[in-house]
């Protein structure tokens, strides 16, 4: 049991999800979790400015040690309980440079997802330009035949850094899942449907299932184009 470990975490955020896989996957159940609701109230509340200055989620504290940053946390708790829990780092030298390869091309995956997904969001109303949604779409397109390219040459039923699960996964999923959650085309995108189809059955990826996925089955369309 975690007791000494506090999550503040919002629903579908993958930067929170892959903190909450990297803790199931270390057996570390029993964590204090704070479901925060994205309002200005919550998420820029006392509560998160007192773990993570910059009043976001993932806040990740451990007993006195605070570590925020959905990576380095997840790298955090595999040091911490190397032998707990499932191995996160494997130990081949090919399938350790994978993962790390593929750990920090997936920042640069998720950033061309956000572009599309949150281009509301991030641009205000009389800023935003048909044209910048296109070339944002067109850029994760491009990205995608990069990540669809790489799992034909890993092999049906792999991982992202081959036969073993491992930090790559645990970081990078929550951006598969949540390009289908907005829409993406498992027919255009096979590899990466089978991937999702493969990992979204495995425990500690069910057990920290959006919420309010579970509650809404139905997600957006807004990459049924890409
Ligand atoms: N680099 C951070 C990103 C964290 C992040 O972007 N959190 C978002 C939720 S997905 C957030 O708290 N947004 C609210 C805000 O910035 O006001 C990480 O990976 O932990």
């Amino acid at each position: 049991m975690a007791k000494n470990m506090t999550l503040l975490w919002g629903s579908g955020s993958p930067p929170c999800w892959r903190v909450m896989i990297a803790l199931e996957e270390k057996k570390l159940q029993g964590y204090n979790s704070r479901l925060l609701s994205f309002d200005k109230e919550e998420i820029k509340s006392q509560e998160v400015f007192n773990i993570n200055p910059r009043g976001q989620v993932p806040s990740f504290k451990h007993g006195d040690v605070i570590v925020n940053e959905s990576y380095a946390a997840c790298f955090y708790l595999e040091s911490q309980f190397k032998s707990q829990g499932t191995k996160l780092i494997p130990e081949s030298t090919e399938e350790q440079a994978l993962m790390y390869q593929r750990m920090f091309e997936g920042l640069t995956f998720y950033d061309k997802l956000t572009a599309v997904i949150f281009y509301e969001y991030y641009v205000p109303e009389g800023e935003r330009l048909a044209s910048a949604v296109k070339r944002h779409k067109e850029a994760l397109s491009a990205e995608l035949k990069l990540w669809e390219g790489y799992l034909h040459k890993t092999g049906s039923g792999s991982n992202l850094a081959g036969k073993h699960f491992t930090l790559a996964d645990v970081v990078i999923f929550p951006t598969v899942a949540t390009l289908f959650r907005f829409g993406l085309s498992e027919k255009r995108y096979p590899r990466l449907g089978e991937y999702y189809a493969l990992l979204r059955e495995r425990p500690s990826i069910k057990a920290s299932w959006p919420p309010h996925w579970l509650e809404n089955t139905k997600g957006q369309d807004t990459l049924t184009d890409v």
